[in-house]
Formats: structure tokens, sequence, C-alpha cells
């Protein structure tokens, strides 16, 4: 079983990996970092002594009011402001101050009432581990400001600050705000909730607490108005002992504040654009205190005001402040060594704060990174360490070395994963938010006011339209010419003779029952076009017309095609063609595809099959009939032809004379010459729009495809357009679009789904299906495999898919359809084709390679658990084919090889394929050869001669590939 690891545990109980390491720690474990893995008996023993806390707490913070009735007579007399009154009883002590939950108030407060002495024990068994450090170091602000904690604490000019202790617990103020039910966030309960490891002014809960979703505290000092947005901020940290605050002297009592511990620098802290606004100074330096946000618009209002404490984004607000940037104003190092006195001397300011920040700043995987304040950060799918790092004003090598130290070896160019991005963000203090491509999308046509994707109006503006059909089916089956041969059914064409041109689409008429219906065909036959669609997330078919060939049968590609349009849930109509033909068995095609789940109307399934000829033009109204009835029957096909056009890019391309051309299919809405429109980058005013035969059109109904003049540049298939106001604002949103395309194209970004990231969605909730993609060697397996995978069963709320499965070599189909569906691709003894790895990389597919049926089920078993083991990862090397054989009494079989790509090492594994089958795995080589050396390595174009070891069987042209197993570490 797989070990769990710190973050999980972390995850688990709602609190901070730092928090977990540092129980570790206490309790004598040795566990390095947030991604170690922790041995089973320390995870018991953890469960045990701080995970039993912790769930007490938990339960206590959600459902206060129980615990806390029976517990505290006092509390229920003072419902509305219940911490003022429990507060009164108790004196000046701040221990029994409201939880960092709201919600957990009333629990907290239940054993103050009565007793003063709350922090200590009382408060124990309820009261979350997280208040107990709080609560004991709260009495300094209570020393600080008595009068936080009476009932007048509103007004108290230290209570803002004082709550700092608990995040949230700003809520629980004393203050005309009575306790709310609304809990804020459960992250930032866990963060700031958790107990800060010792009493260290400087760990990262403190000061860098993650900034919780919590509502405004209650209305702010009326004597400190601008430093309420700092106090806010201060709201979520704990309390800082060295006080100073206020400008005051050091309190009687406290110790006296450390230099080194003094409150982070403006610079770390923020302070906001008004420069570290009210500010509480630098209450370390005693001198120094009460000079807070000189210069600056907020700095003023901070000065003595109480709820100055830091707040705001880092780095922002050094400025205001202090009327002039931090990196400047001072002489030293102009001249080499630095100016001024010796620096055993006083040191700068600068220097001082900058080795403050150093000092306050956590290790984050052996690394001191500056944390966040919980803001949130959005990031493109598939971002680099380098956009994160712009993102947050750090230094992108940082965090390269600090994901490198959790185990994951990323550049900082490169794109990382979902996962990765958030346990960064959540390591960090920031929420970082994953936005897809469409997801962008969507918001900037919103941001002008626009929404791709539905109906405007309400039911009565939707007006039936035609259907989109796309045909598919295995090669030579006869997809064009029933293409063809549909085009020439047109019952209202015919007159006409039509000549029609290929534009990508055209729609033809058929009668059904005495009524003309129209159907849209998409003119590229082949599930390639319409897979490449759908990975643009973009879905044009309504129906698949699924042609095989009477004579033929199914075939790889049929199943294939099959498989797309189930994936895509698309309604299929087999058309059986070739019917003509002497050996047509249109009934083994019926029972075939009802293995496939495609049961004909006529054996009491749901699936239309007709029988056609394209060839001799056989029963094509028959075909365009069992199209109409099964829209009508599964598909309500409605749009509103009143509003702005919407639709896709069926085909583009850039003609000589008349420019960027492009064939679209209006989805809704009418398309008009003269329209302005915006199709993925491109832009434009509709010049003119020809239909199939040349013809033009003033205007476009919904389903129809249409050619459109006029676009600025070449949009891709399947991106969406749109007719907008005018012809600014297609411009404007194209070159934002084209901003964005580029930018995606220039970091290469790549996301892979993996097992991984599966897993990560589940946690999320988003997954409850692994769709997967299965080929192998010989259908036998094909069928084993799938058979052995069905029969996993780790639960109601995750499942496997089958999306798709065949007999040979990962084709650049099966990563298509991998890319569009989220699928995994599973080879089992067979190995990629032609430039499909390459594409799997772009696309950020997985593939998985078994050799064994067991090590697959137990790998996807394994994930869908959620406990994958720290794995290796194959890495190819190179290939060889064999051109010659040699045979050797003494040494055997000797392979003279050509090496077709990359290098053959002699230490390397080597299996051998046959046709892109592996014949044998993992082999070992006996010798490696180049001439008659002995060498460690050849290199792509040498020739060599290679023996297998253990392994003679082979033949001329087989191929020997080159790899080797890398660990991936994850911890
Ligand atoms: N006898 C007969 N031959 C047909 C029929 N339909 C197509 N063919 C023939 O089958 C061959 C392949 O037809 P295509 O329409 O090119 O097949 P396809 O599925 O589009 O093939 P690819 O484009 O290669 O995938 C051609 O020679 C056609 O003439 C039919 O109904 N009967």
């Amino acid at each position: 079983m797989a070990k769990t690891r710190v973050h999980e545990l972390a995850k688990e109980f709602g609190v901070e990996s730092k928090f977990v390491l540092e129980k570790f720690k206490e309790m004598g474990e040795f566990v390095k970092s947030a991604s170690s893995t922790v041995e089973m008996p320390a995870e018991v023993r953890f469960r045990k002594e701080v995970g039993a806390s912790l769930k007490a707490a938990a339960p206590a913070a959600e459902a206060p009011a129980a615990p806390a009735a029976p517990a505290a007579p006092a509390a229920s007399a003072a419902p509305a402001a219940p911490a003022a009154t429990s507060s009164a009883p108790s004196g000046n002590r701040p221990g029994p101050r409201p939880g960092p939950k709201p919600a957990a108030r009333p629990a907290a407060e239940a054993p103050a009432a009565p007793a003063p002495a709350a922090p200590e024990a009382p408060a124990a068994p309820e009261a979350p581990a997280a208040e107990a450090p709080a609560a004991a170091e709260a009495p300094a602000p209570a020393a600080e400001a008595p009068a936080a904690e009476a009932p007048a604490a509103p007004e108290a000019p230290a209570a803002p600050e004082a709550p700092a202790a608990e995040a949230p617990a700003a809520t629980g103020r004393p203050g005309p705000r009575p306790p709310t039910p609304k809990a804020p966030a459960p992250r930032p309960v866990g963060r700031s909730g958790s107990p800060r490891p010792g009493n260290n002014p400087f760990s990262s809960n403190q000061g860098m607490g993650r900034k919780p979703a919590a509502p405004p505290a209650a209305p702010p000092a009326a004597g400190a108005p601008p430093a309420a947005a700092g106090g806010t901020e201060s709201d979520n940290r704990p309390p800082r002992p060295p006080a100073g605050r206020d400008g005051a002297a050091p309190r009687p009592g406290m110790p006296r504040p450390n230099p080194a511990m003094m409150p982070k620098s403006p610079a770390a802290f923020g302070g906001g654009p008004g420069g570290r606004p009210g500010a509480p100074g630098r209450p370390g330096a005693p001198g120094r205190a009460g000079a807070p946000g000189r210069g600056g618009p907020g700095g003023a209002p901070g000065r003595g005001a109480p709820g100055g404490a830091p707040g705001g984004p880092p780095r922002t607000g050094g400025f205001g402040g202090r009327g002039r940037p931090p990196q400047r104003g001072s002489t030293q190092g102009a001249f080499g060594r630095p100016g001024g006195p010796s620096r055993r001397g006083r040191k700068s300011k600068r220097a001082r704060r900058q080795e403050f920040e150093q000092m306050e700043a956590p290790t984050l995987g052996g690394m001191r990174v500056r944390k966040g304040n919980g803001e949130t950060v959005r990031l493109a799918r598939g971002a680099s360490l380098t956009d994160f790092a712009d993102k947050v004003g750090l230094d992108a090598a940082a965090l390269v070395q600090m994901l490198f130290h959790l185990g994951e070896m990323v550049t900082s160019t490169e794109s990382v994963n979902d996962a990765t991005l958030e346990l960064l963000g959540e390591e960090l203090n920031y929420n970082v938010e994953v936005v897809s491509p469409e997801d962008e999308d969507r918001e900037l046509l919103e941001s002008f006011d626009l929404e791709f994707g539905s109906d405007e109006g309400d039911e009565a503006d939707l007006m039936i339209r035609p259907p989109v059909v796309t045909v598919m089916g295995h090669v030579d089956h006869g997809k064009t010419k029933l293409l063809d041969a549909l085009r020439s059914a047109n019952v209202v064409d015919k007159e006409a003779g039509g000549i029609t041109q290929h534009i990508g689409a055209y729609q033809v008429v058929t009668e059904v029952d005495g009524n003309e219906r129209p159907i849209t065909f998409i003119d590229t036959p082949g599930h390639e076009a319409f897979t490449a669609m759908r990975a643009r997330g973009a879905q044009a078919t309504d129906i698949a017309v699924l042609v095989v060939a009477a004579d033929d049968g199914v075939m790889p590609q049929t199943v294939e095609a099959l498989n797309h349009a189930k994936a895509a849930g698309v309604p299929i109509v087999v058309a059986v063609n070739k019917i003509d033909k002497p050996d047509a068995d249109p009934t083994k095609v019926r029972g075939q595809l009802t293995e496939y789940g495609l049961v004909p109307e006529e054996y009491g399934g749901d699936t239309m099959f007709v029988e056609v000829s394209a060839k001799a033009n056989l029963n094509m109204e028959g075909l365009l009939e069992a199209i109409v009835l099964t829209a009508d029957a599964s598909l309500d096909l409605r749009a509103n032809p009143t509003q702005d056009a919407q639709g896709l890019v069926v085909e583009a391309h850039l003609d000589r004379g008349r420019g960027p051309v492009a064939t679209v299919l209006v989805q809704r809405g009418t398309l008009r010459v003269g329209d302005s429109l915006v199709a993925g980058p491109a832009h434009g005013r509709v010049r003119a729009m020809l239909d199939e035969h040349g013809n033009e059109l003033a205007q476009a109904d919904p389903s129809r495809p249409v050619m459109v003049l006029g676009l600025s540049a070449v949009p891709g298939a399947g991106q969406n357009f749109i007719v907008v106001d005018d012809d600014r604002m297609a411009r404007q949103i194209a070159e934002k679009r084209e901003a964005r395309e580029r930018a995606a194209m220039q970091a290469k970004r790549r996301v892979r789904r993996t097992l991984e990231d599966f897993m990560a969605s589940m946690e999320k909730g988003e997954s409850q299906e692994l769709n997967l993609i299965l080929k192998g060697d010989v259908s036998g397996s094909v069928e084993a495999l799938e058979d052995a995978l069905s029969q996993i069963s780790v639960g109601d709320d995750v499942g496997i898919r089958v999306i798709d499965r065949g007999v040979g070599a990962i084709t650049e189909t099966n990563v298509d359809l991998a890319a569009a569906s989220d699928a995994i691709i599973i080879g089992f003894n067979v190995r990629p084709q032609g430039k499909a790895t390459e594409l799997a990389d772009k696309q950020g597919v997985e593939i998985r390679y078994y050799s064994v049926i067991y090590s697959a089920i137990e790998e996807i078993e394994a994930a869908l658990k959620g406990m994958l083991k720290p794995e290796f990862e194959e890495s190819s090397l190179g290939r060889a084919e064999i051109r010659e054989i040699f045979r050797s009494s003494k040494l055997g079989n000797i392979a003279g090889c050509m090496i077709i790509a990359g290098t053959v090492q002699r230490r390397a594994k080597v299996r051998v394929l046959r046709d892109n089958a592996v014949i044998a795995d993992n082999l070992d080589l006996a010798s490696l050869r180049r001439e008659k050396d002995d060498v460690s390595e050849v290199r792509e174009g040498f020739e060599c001669g290679l023996v297998l070891r253990n392994f003679q069987d082979i033949k001329i042209g087989d191929v020997v590939e080159s790899f080797e197993m890398r660990e991936i570490p994850r911890a």
C-alpha cells in the first residue's frame, strides 16, 4: 500500500503541511518536507495523537451550538454579542476570544464565560487545538488594550488589532455583528486555525497567514478608519508578541523586542497602494515606533492607529509610505564597497529589512520563498513556473528549486499540471485558479458583454433547425461516394442539377411525411475532423452516419468511429453500404455492430440501419429519412434565428483571389452580409456569403453552412465565430485572442492528462470516470484487459470507461480521441506509430505501456484508489533496425543494425518490435559493436552489430528499441 504524504495528511485534517511536519518533529519522527511519505506507524501515531484532537475540533467548529449550550448558560444570555458578554466577566482575558471560525465561537466562549482561566484548561475539550496557542498569546493584546474586551469593544482602538491572533476571529470580536452561521471558507479556517508551531513570530502562519475569505470584521473603530483596511488584514495574523504598536513604548512586562523579531517589512507586508497604511511602524525599534506610514497617504492616519497591521498585497505599496522606492536612496554599493561606516556597525535600513525578510520567509522545500496572503492567482491551464512567479513577484528559479525539493523536476518554462500549480499555491499561501482556454475565451467575451453557446430569449424564440451530420467509417467503405450521392439526392436541387463545390459542408432537402426537411452534412468524411473539432471544445455534429461496407463488415476504423461518436454522445445511423455487391452481407454487419452496442431497431434496439449503395445511388432517400427520424426521436434541435449569429468554423483557407475564406456553420441566430464578426483570431465584416453551389446568399439561418468572405485572417476549423456590434469590437476580441494564442505557442505549453491528474480532479469531486483507450497486440489481450479493468471496483463514485479499444499500434487518431475525451491510452505490447508519440506529447495525452496485464490492472486500480506508488518512467533512447543477421556459433545471432533514431546504449534495456508489436521486452544487450570495437553507445545514422542476451528469434526488419527506466522522484 502506498504511504501517505505529509501534505495529504495536512489536507485531510485541514491544517497546513507545516503544522503536520511540526507535529512529527515533536513526536520525534523525521519527516523532511510536505511531500515526504510517512511511515505507517508514524501515521497511525499522528492520527491518534494529533488527528484525533483535530477531528474533535472540527465538529466543534462546525456545530458549535450543541456543545456550547449546555456548557455556558451565560452564553445563551448573549446571543447577539456573545463575545463581548462573555468577555466581560472574564475581565480582560482574551483567552475566551472566539476561535478562528466564527461558527466555532460559541464553543470557545462557553467555557469562557464562567471561567476566567479559560485559555488554559476548560476550553481544551471543545476548542480546536488551533485556539490553544492563540489564546495563550492573547493576553498581550489584552493587556495592552483592556477595553478591547469590554462590551464597548468596537470603539476600542485596539479592537482591530487584538484578534489578529485568530484570522477570521474578526467576526467573533465583540461587536455589533451577531454571530453569523456562515462559516468562512474551510481552507482559511484550516490555515489560520492551525496552531502555530511553537511561539515563533516568524512562523509561516504568522504575519503571512492566509487571507481568509472571511467577511470583514465589525466596523472599524471610529478613531482609525484608514487603518481599518490594514487592520482587517491583520485579523488574519496571530498576535505578534513584540507589540510596540500605537506608537507606544514596549509594554511593561513584555520582553524587550528584538530587532530581528520585528514584524515584516513593508515590502513583505505590502501595505497597499496607500503605502503602509496604518502600518504599525516597526514596533521592534522602540524609538521608531509611532512613526508609521510616514508621508504616504495612508500613512498619516495610520499613525498610532491600532489597527494598522500589515496588509495588502506584497511589494505593492512600498512607495507611498516612504515616498521613494525601496531600492533607491542609498549610496551604498555605488563604488564597490558599501559606503558608510563599518559593516559591523549599524546596518542600513534596507539591509536590515532584507535580512528580516529573509528571516521571516518560510522555508519551503528547502527554499526560502516569500509567501502570499491567500490572494487569488489566476493562471492559464498549462502555465509554467515562470508564469506563476511573474504573477506573484517571485523568482522562477526559486520555484523550480522548491519543486525540485518537493520531488518534482520541472524547468521554469515547462508547463506544469493543475495539481502541481495548486499544490504550489497552497504551499505558498495563494489561491491558485487554473483557467482553461475555453474559460479564458468565455471571460474574454464576457468582458465585451457577449456570451457564446446559448440561445437568447426564451422557448418561444426557438425554431426547429436542421440536423448537422458527419459521415464516418472505415477506409474505402464509401464515405466520399456516399456524401456525393447524398448531395445529388437533394429534392429541391434536382431540377437545378446544381454543380456543387466543396466548401466543407452542404445542405440537402428531403421529404419526410410530406414536409421538406433540410439536413446539413459536414463534407469532410472521417472522424479526424470531427475529433479535431471536439478537441477544440466544439461540437458541430448532431448525428453521425456510420458507413459500413456490407462486403467487408466491421473494421478497426468502424469501431474507432463508433467510439468517437459515442464519446461525443452523438446518435448514430448506420449506412450499410455497397449492398449492390454480390458478396454483400448486411445481416453480418448488423450482428457485428450489435456486439459494439449498436442494436438495430429490428432486433429491438434503437439504432436505424439503412442499406444503401452509394455507387448505384440506391436508397439515399431512405438514409435521409432515417437521419430525420433519428433527429426527431432523440434530439431537440432548435435555435433562436433572431439573435446575432454564432457558430463554428468548419473549414478555412487562404484563397488567392478572395483572401481568407471560411466556411462557417451558423448554429444560432442569422448571419447577414455586412455583419461584423470575429472568428477565432480573425475578424472582419461579411463581404459576401456563398453556398455550396456558389450562389450568393444575403443571410444564413441556423444549421446553414456558408462560405464567408471578408475576414482578416484564416481561422482554424472548430473555432467559434460570433457576430458583434461593430468592427472595432470584433478587432479587439480578435487581437486579444491572437495575443493569447501567440503566448500559448511561445510557452509551448502542454497539459498532461495523467493518472495523477485524474486523482487530483477526483479529489476535487470533478472526475468520476477514468476514460481509457486500450490498444493491444492481439484482440484477445485487449479483451482480457478490458474484462479485467471492468472488474476493478473501488466504490460507486469512481469508474472506468473504455472509450475505444483496438488491435495494433497506437495511432495519431487514438491520441486525438484521447485528447478530446481526456482519456489515457493503455498500450499493451504495442508501441506508437508514426508521429503518435509526438502528438501525444504536444496534446498532453498520457500513454502507458504494459506487457503484463496484471501490472496494468494494478496501476489503474491504485490510481483509482489514490495509491499510486512512486513510479518509474520509461525513457526511450533510440531505435535500431535490423538489416542483416549473422549467425555465430559462439555468440548466437548477431544483428547487423542501422540506428534509425536516437542512440542505442550498451547498458540500457532493449525490446524487439516486429510490425510495431512487441515480441520481446526488457532484454539486455550481450554485446554492442561498431566495426570491431565494443562500444557503449551508437548514434543515429551509424551501423552497428548487436547481440541480444537470451533472445535469438530476430528477423530482418525487426526494430530494437533501446530504453531505460528512470525513477520519477515523488518525495
Ligand atoms: N460496389 C460499390 N462500390 C462502392 C460503393 N460505394 C463506394 N464504392 C467504391 O468503394 C471505393 C471507396 O469509396 P470511397 O467513397 O472513396 O471510400 P471512402 O470511405 O471515402 O475512402 P477513404 O476516403 O479512403 O476513407 C471506391 O472505389 C468506390 O467506387 C457502393 O455502394 N458499391
